[in-house]
């Protein structure tokens, strides 16, 4: 990689002890992520993926190996970091209107301004005019959207996404695919998308890390070599969509030959 890495990973391995037994979730996984590079991680059900996200974010603390964001090892959330989680019934908070809510990671900014930022973050994800609505008054979709708008309206420079899109209708869920890479390339967003989707990963992504099952390690790193716009329907005709698609399906249902 020419650029500095903006997050470094390097052997990073979690268990978790239960009362009878414990289970290995990561093991060794190691990758960089370039400024402004968009990557997709895939791996089977179960595989630690979720995990992962949380070493990477600081929410969890990894057995073994280290996490470094721009440079420093990652000890807690840093402040230059946001996550969007799947379940937006739970990330959003109810009582709050979805202005309050995207205003609520800057509410030590002021009031006027902390308003302003966040009717702005709601344009970006397509919600003018929705400031006043509480999550109940929302669809599934656009509770997301409010959660994207939450996830940047502090100007992260790393945003992380757990199946971000695995609660919304095939359709809502291409619109705000297609969303999300707009708004994260327009704010020059690193971003890694867990995702069980390997079509979306190929869609979104410019790399793809493909996870072994548990305990998941890096299988492949597959670099996503298609021109941006990426329409879906034309995109996923194209053959060499295709090839990363049965590539990618080949390496986790054969892991033994990816390397
Ligand atoms: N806090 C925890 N305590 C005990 N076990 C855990 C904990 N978190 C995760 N695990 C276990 O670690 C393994 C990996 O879980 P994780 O949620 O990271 O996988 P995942 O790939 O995100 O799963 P999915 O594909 O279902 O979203 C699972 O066996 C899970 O039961």
């Amino acid at each position: 990689m020419a650029e500095t890495p903006l997050v470094r990973a390097a052997g990073l391995g979690k268990s978790f002890r239960g009362r009878r037994s414990t289970t290995q979730a990561i093991a060794d996984i190691g990758f960089e992520q370039a400024p402004g590079e968009f990557l997709g991680v895939v791996g089977p059900s179960g595989c630690g993926k979720t995990t992962l996200l949380r070493c990477l974010a600081g929410l969890e603390r990894p057995d073994t190996g280290t996490v470094e964001f721009d440079g420093r090892p990652v000890t807690g959330i840093p402040d230059a970091v946001s996550v969007v989680f799947q379940d937006y019934h739970r990330s959003l908070f109810p009582w709050l209107t979805a202005g309050e809510n995207v205003r609520f990671p800057i509410r030590d900014r002021g009031r006027a301004a902390g308003r302003e930022q966040a009717r702005e973050a709601l344009d970006r994800v397509g919600l003018a005019g929705f400031a006043d609505h509480h999550p109940f008054q929302l669809s599934g979709g656009m509770q997301q959207r409010v959660a994207i708008a939450r996830a940047i309206v502090s100007r992260p420079r790393f945003l992380l996404m757990d199946e971000p899109f695995a609660s919304v209708d095939a359709q809502t869920r291409a619109v705000l695919e297609q969303l999300t890479v707009t708004i994260t390339a327009e704010l020059g967003l690193t971003v890694l998308l867990i995702t069980h989707d390997i079509d979306e990963a190929i869609l979104m992504a410019d790399r793809v890390l493909v996870l072994s099952a548990r305990p998941s390690r890096v299988l492949r790193e597959v670099p996503i070599d298609l021109d941006r716009p990426r329409d879906e329907v034309e995109t996923r005709a194209l053959p060499l969509f295709q090839d990363y698609r049965r590539e990618i399906h080949r390496v986790i249902a054969n892991p033994g030959t990816a390397d």
